[in-house]
């Protein structure tokens, strides 16, 4: 091995290392805590029992995850802490020494009153699902449900919900439908009989019908059905009165009434013709809705005549969008999220409201139930989950975790006043999720870019004028433990949040799309040189979504190999309020992509980095982003500025600047779109302070995960065509989404694409494509084998087209990987 190679080995083994230390750091996907308020009372019991304060020991549950990069799986297992009171009111935490692995375990949920853990153990392949209620000290039950009474049981995020009754004798969820019977035919050809379990070689099981199915990461997933399974008897019944077209989930059981039936509330997701991808898509309309639990007592069934009867109600029949249910601890009200600005606007994910609910106690179920909006004049509610038990011991008010700019915080809302406060610090540059609650005590986890994460646990003090407020202390941990390594390299690295005032703020802007955005710049905190470091532009995808200001374990690694960051949340993200969001539909591929440039010259200005040293890399939307940047003419203002600058005596002046900083092809079309003349350079110049920056060969290198780089490829192909429509048309395009887009659509999304700009584009870039992605796909949508894959990958066309053109091009291709790519 030459030395030259010898010296690549040593890098790849040291970045190798290094990448993995950072991706070793575990993360707590949940935490539980026992004992404190569970045991003590029930959820729906009287408010009288709320004053209780929190016992003098508790126990807590961490469910931990930490990726493997080598051996790519990732590894949970449980930790074990007792929290001690203090005379002083602090908490110490003692942990188990270990912690144990959880093998094989798709859910883990604990019994109200703490005395009961159900784990879930879903099948691998046609085998049962397995259901353990395990007691403080042994396995007490185990049950196993054949294929043919359900699937998997769902554990997604949007369709999971596993809730046990309040005697803890049932528990409610949503699993996959048994698989359709198919029709079978013997070996003579005739047709035998309805089957779904025939194993019989000797017969030929007909294909049965195609089914829509909810697209990116639900591919092979039956319809969510809901089941009850009765933890004495291990009998599963599926819940009647449900609509077939209705595809259900996240069910908790209403309060219950002394011999009353008991009723159970879930989110019905209806289609039409299609089923439109779901996932990071909370514009798909859905609702609440109610139904009377099935009696595992065969006599109550028997008595069940009519069908009227155990039929589900639609309880938010005047909302386009409920989900998220959660009852108030006394029963009497049920609260919970609508995204109906999304589902109204056609933008995948926008503000969300709260609302709130009277629960009725006779039990009337009546379809037109009294809904309170609760709202305040904060950004606005982003929030992704809301905890099965998110209320404070006043059993009215909740905690839950919301995108506030570039930061997620924690909220606390009154859902009587609707009072809503910002709980955790203001002004920071950090990031919090929410564990669980402890009584009134909150257990949650902070990180900043270069701060790894950090175990919190909040408490409501009384400040200097007498008020509330809350103070939240560090819980040492063993979790977050780790190497010396990544723990120096973080300590020499610096972030802020900076404001990045609206270039093309005009009267026809909205103002709170003419108010600033936000970028977070992660750098060393010392300069080594004069010179500053390589920067690396990192866009979100979406476009609605956000790089939130929290420890990112990739990112932390580039920049502690010395890169600095700015991460863009361009306007268009969550987090800034409804009219920047909207701001952007219709304006992709320019009010972003002069966004994103201007948050660069904002870096530039302040010397933070070099214009001749940017590299950009984005995700699918950021993946559009990213290549729209290397293709357009993009010229950044104070390019432009100089080149007038040295142009006005003499425009060969002006001429040779532009020389010196671009190819000569580069400045040949330059020549053409903006550099015919000094008067024509002049009006590009005025055109950059409404924003419209031009900036050819501005990204040194650029990568992309499953970029969109042809909207007019991508609308027959996606399982979201309608995001086409409503990102390049706006609001309107929800009303023009057709499954067959017209020959003019198809010009105005390739319009809009970075597949127009392509012959421009010179950067060396890299493409890193999911073969399983649904959302942007490249490929047809048959199975084909991985060499087919890359003659017809709709996602390559772009990667192949700038190849051809000689620039340097890397397509990394996963075969088994969805859009996100995880593995
Ligand atoms: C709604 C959606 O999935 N849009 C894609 C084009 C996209 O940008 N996805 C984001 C969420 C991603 O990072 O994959």
């Amino acid at each position: 091995m030459d030395d030259e190679n010898q010296a690549t080995e040593q890098e790849y083994a040291f970045h190798s290392d290094l990448l993995h230390q950072f991706t070793a750091i575990p993360s707590v996907d949940k935490a539980w805590i026992f004992n404190s308020r569970a045991g003590q009372f029930h959820p729906h019991q009287s408010p009288s029992c709320f004053t209780s304060l929190p016992s003098l020991a508790s126990q807590a549950m961490f469910c931990v995850s930490q990726p493997n990069l080598l051996t790519n799986k990732g590894k949970k297992s449980i930790l074990s802490a007792s929290l001690l009171r203090q005379s002083d009111g602090t908490v110490a935490f003692h942990w188990a020494p270990f912690p144990i692995e959880l093998s094989g375990v798709s859910a883990m949920v604990p019994s109200p009153s703490a005395s009961k853990l159900l784990i879930v153990r879903n099948p691998e392949n046609e085998g049962p699902c397995r259901f353990e209620i395990w007691s403080s000290s042994q396995l007490e039950k185990e049950f196993h449900v054949p294929q043919s009474k359900h699937g998997s049981v769902y554990t997604d995020g949007w369709f999971e919900g596993i809730s046990w009754n309040l005697n803890e004798t049932c528990i409610a969820y949503a699993a996959e439908e048994p698989a359709p019977a198919k029709p079978t035919f013997n070996d003579l050809g005739g047709y035998q009989k309805l089957s779904s379990s025939d194993k019989d070689g000797g017969t030929w099981k007909a294909q049965g019908e195609w089914e829509e199915e909810w697209g990116e990461t639900y591919a092979g997933k039956r319809q969510p059905a809901l089941f009850v399974i009765d933890i004495t008897s291990g009998e599963v019944q599926a819940v009647k009165g449900i609509d077939k077209s209705l595809s259900v989930g996240q069910v908790v059981w209403a309060p219950a009434i002394e011999g009353s039936v008991q009723y159970l509330v879930f989110v019905g997701w209806s289609f039409k013709t299609r089923k439109l991808g779901i996932k990071y898509c909370y514009n798909r309309p859905c609702a609440l809705y109610a139904v009377k639990a099935p009696h595992h007592d065969s006599k109550a069934n028997e008595t069940e005549t009519s069908t009227e009867d155990v039929q589900a109600v639609n309880l938010t029949q005047t909302l386009s969008s409920a989900f998220f249910p959660r009852f108030s601890p006394d029963g009497k009200f049920l609260v919970f999220v609508s995204a109906r600005s999304s589902v109204d606007s056609g933008a995948h994910s926008a503000t969300d409201s709260l609302h709130r609910m009277d629960w009725p106690k006779d039990m009337k179920l009546y379809q037109s139930s009294k809904i309170h909006e609760v709202d305040g004049s904060f950004p606005g509610l982003y929030c992704s989950n809301i905890l099965s038990d998110p209320w404070l011991i006043d059993g009215q008010t909740l905690v839950i975790a919301s995108v506030w700019h570039s930061n997620q915080v924690l909220l606390s809302i009154n859902v009587l006043s609707g009072e809503i406060l910002r709980i955790t610090p203001d002004n920071s540059n950090f990031s919090w999720s929410l564990l669980t609650l402890d009584g009134n005590n909150i257990l949650a986890v902070s990180s900043s870019p270069v701060d790894v994460p950090q175990i919190k646990y909040g408490a409501i003090v009384k400040n200097t004028t007498n008020d509330k407020e809350w103070s939240w202390s560090d819980v040492s941990n063993p979790i977050f433990k780790c190497s010396d390594k990544v723990r120096s390299s973080v300590s020499s690295l610096t972030s802020s949040i900076m404001k990045i005032s609206v270039k093309d703020a005009s009267e026809s802007l909205t103002k709170g799309a003419s108010q600033p955005y936000e970028a977070i710049f992660v750098s060393s905190k010392t300069k080594k040189s004069e010179a500053c470091d390589p920067l690396i532009v990192v866009l979100h995808g979406g476009p609605h979504s956000v790089l939130l200001s929290s420890f990112s374990r990739p990112l932390a690694y580039l920049s502690s190999v010395g890169y600095s960051l700015l991460i863009v949340n361009y306007r268009g993200s969550v987090g800034f309020g409804e009219e920047a969001l909207q701001s952007l539909p219709g304006k992709v591929g320019s009010q972003d992509v002069n966004d994103v440039l201007t948050a660069i010259d904002h870096v530039i200005d302040l010397g933070l980095a070099s214009p001749s040293k940017i590299a950009v890399l984005g995700g699918s939307h950021g993946g559009f982003l990213t290549t729209h940047l290397i293709g357009q003419l993009l010229l950044s203002k104070n390019c432009l500025d100089s080149i007038v600058a040295a142009g006005e005596k003499n425009w060969s002046e002006g001429m040779a600047v532009a020389r010196k900083q671009f190819s000569e092809d580069t400045v040949d079309t330059l020549k053409h779109e903006c550099f015919e003349s000094m008067s024509t350079a002049k009006k590009q110049q005025e055109k950059c302070s409404e924003g419209t920056i031009i900036a050819p060969e501005k990204f040194v290198a650029a990568a992309a995960r499953n970029p969109v780089c042809n909207l007019a490829l991508m609308v027959g192909t996606t399982d979201i065509p309608d995001w086409c429509y409503v990102e390049t048309y706006g609001t309107e395009g929800r009303d023009k989404f057709t499954e067959a887009p017209s020959a003019a659509d198809l010009t105005l999304f390739y319009s809009k694409s970075p597949i127009s700009h392509l012959s421009k584009a010179k950067t060396p870039t890299l493409f890193l494509l999911g073969a399983q992605d649904l959302r942007v796909p490249i490929s047809t949508g048959l199975q084909v084998s991985i060499i087919e894959l890359q003659h017809i990958a709709a996602n390559s066309e772009y990667a192949r087209a700038l190849r051809e053109k000689g620039v340097p091009t890397k397509v990394i291709l996963f075969p088994n990987d969805v859009h996100g790519i995880e593995r």
